[in-house]
């Protein structure tokens, strides 16, 4: 099956050509450099004539188990999921529209995010805020990154000879998250009910004292817009150095001595590993940290950093290895914690969720008596 995977990140857009479960064609955009969604559909449609399956990447899905194939009804239920996940769900609402549209034959099918954390254990998804809140389960941690989370265990199973692995996946893109993963189960994940829950990321702020909101709230009035617009768009890297928050700009700022670049760059690696930590603990023991994402891609050399404190974890990361290619081990030698880079697996996951949907549809019924 030739499945057109589009997965809509915050600070890029990426499609691929999966063919049979192997990538074969790949295309990215950094935003808001990507045209608008019918332009980036009819571009992909063009250049991969024959396409069997779209597949697109949701990140929220609300409690949606599993991917699903969309109709009209459907992409409505998530559009109505934008106001959590602001900076995702409009493009992938837009980019299945546009499918719709350019090739109304084509299938499509929405794989979430939040499905490969849907059976978090209750303590880790609970809020601890009033009954009345939490009672219809909807004011909840849901988690994000489930893709590549979901590829990271994948991988980790094929790499390491460990009976149920417990992994930590650290994806560090423009979004910023650490899962605990054990067995390929999702434990606990430092993503919430949208994803700015977690340590600071590329625009986003991570979590701050919700007292703190609350004051600036009284002192310098603003509308729920203007604290997503702060929260979502002008926070984290970008809002601490006065760059874009890329991680390149941050980095050339902090070269040249810049003051703020330098500070952020210490806040954003003191929230990583305060996340690992904290995620380590919902494991009972730990085999294997994933590095992933485009930062783990393409910075590599930033993970020895990352990881210099952590000995207490016996998590290390040895600065020659890091620098090597593809999917690879980074710790040293005899470390008691395999440290990985892994690519990011995401259209793959996507492929793979295409794949199961239209097969599921397909398959004839079981007889009955
Ligand atoms: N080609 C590249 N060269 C260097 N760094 C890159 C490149 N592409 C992405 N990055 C780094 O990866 C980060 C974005 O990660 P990515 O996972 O692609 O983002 P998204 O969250 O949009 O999916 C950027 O902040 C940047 O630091
Ligand atoms: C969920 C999320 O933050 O995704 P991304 O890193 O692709 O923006
Ligand atoms: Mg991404």
């Amino acid at each position: 099956m030739r499945v057109l995977a589009l997965n809509p990140g915050s600070s890029s857009l990426k499609t691929a050509l999966v063919q049979d479960g192997k990538p074969v064609g790949w295309a990215a955009w950094s935003l808001p450099e990507a045209g608008d969604d019918t332009t980036v559909v009819g571009e992909a449609l063009d250049r991969w004539s024959t396409v069997d399956a779209v597949a697109i990447r949701f990140v929220h899905g609300g409690s949606r188990a599993g991917p699903e194939r969309l109709d009209g009804l459907a992409i409505g239920a998530l559009q109505r999921l934008i106001p959590l996940a602001p900076l995702h769900q409009p493009r992938a609402v837009g980019l299945a529209r546009a499918v719709f549209r350019l090739r109304p034959s084509i299938p499509v099918v929405a794989a979430f995010d939040t499905s490969f954390h849907a059976t978090l254990p209750p303590a880790a998804t609970h809020y601890p805020l009033p009954r009345e809140w939490t009672r219809q389960g909807r004011l909840r941690r849901y988690g994000f990154h489930g893709l590549s989370c979901r590829h990271a265990a994948r991988r980790v199973g094929e790499l390491l000879d460990v009976a149920e692995p417990r992994l930590l996946c650290c994806h560090l893109g423009a979004g910023v998250s650490v899962t605990a993963i054990r067995d390929g189960w999702s434990m606990d994940t430092s993503m919430g009910f949208t994803p700015l829950e977690g340590p600071a990321m590329a625009t986003r702020s991570g979590s701050v004292d919700p007292g703190l909101l609350l004051h600036v709230m009284r002192t310098a009035p603003m509308g729920a817009e203007e604290m997503e617009d702060a929260l979502y768009r002008r926070s984290g890297l970008a809002g601490m150095s006065g760059t874009d928050g890329d991680l390149r700009s941050v980095l050339a700022s902090a070269t040249t001595g810049d003051p703020d670049a330098l500070a952020a760059m210490e806040v954003y690696l003191h929230r990583v590993r305060r996340e690992i930590g904290a995620m380590a603990v919902a494991l009972d023991r730990l085999d294997a940290v994933v590095f992933t994402g485009g930062v783990a891609a393409h910075q590599p050399e930033l993970l020895a950093r990352l990881t210099e404190p952590l000995g207490v974890l016996g998590i290390e990361a040895d600065s020659e290895r890091c620098l090597g290619d593809g999917d690879r081990v980074v710790s040293p030698e005899g470390a008691s914690v395999t440290a990985l880079v892994l690519g990011t697996g995401e259209e793959k996951e996507l492929a793979r969720a295409a794949e199961e949907v239209l097969a599921a549809r397909t398959r004839p019924k079981a007889p009955t008596g």
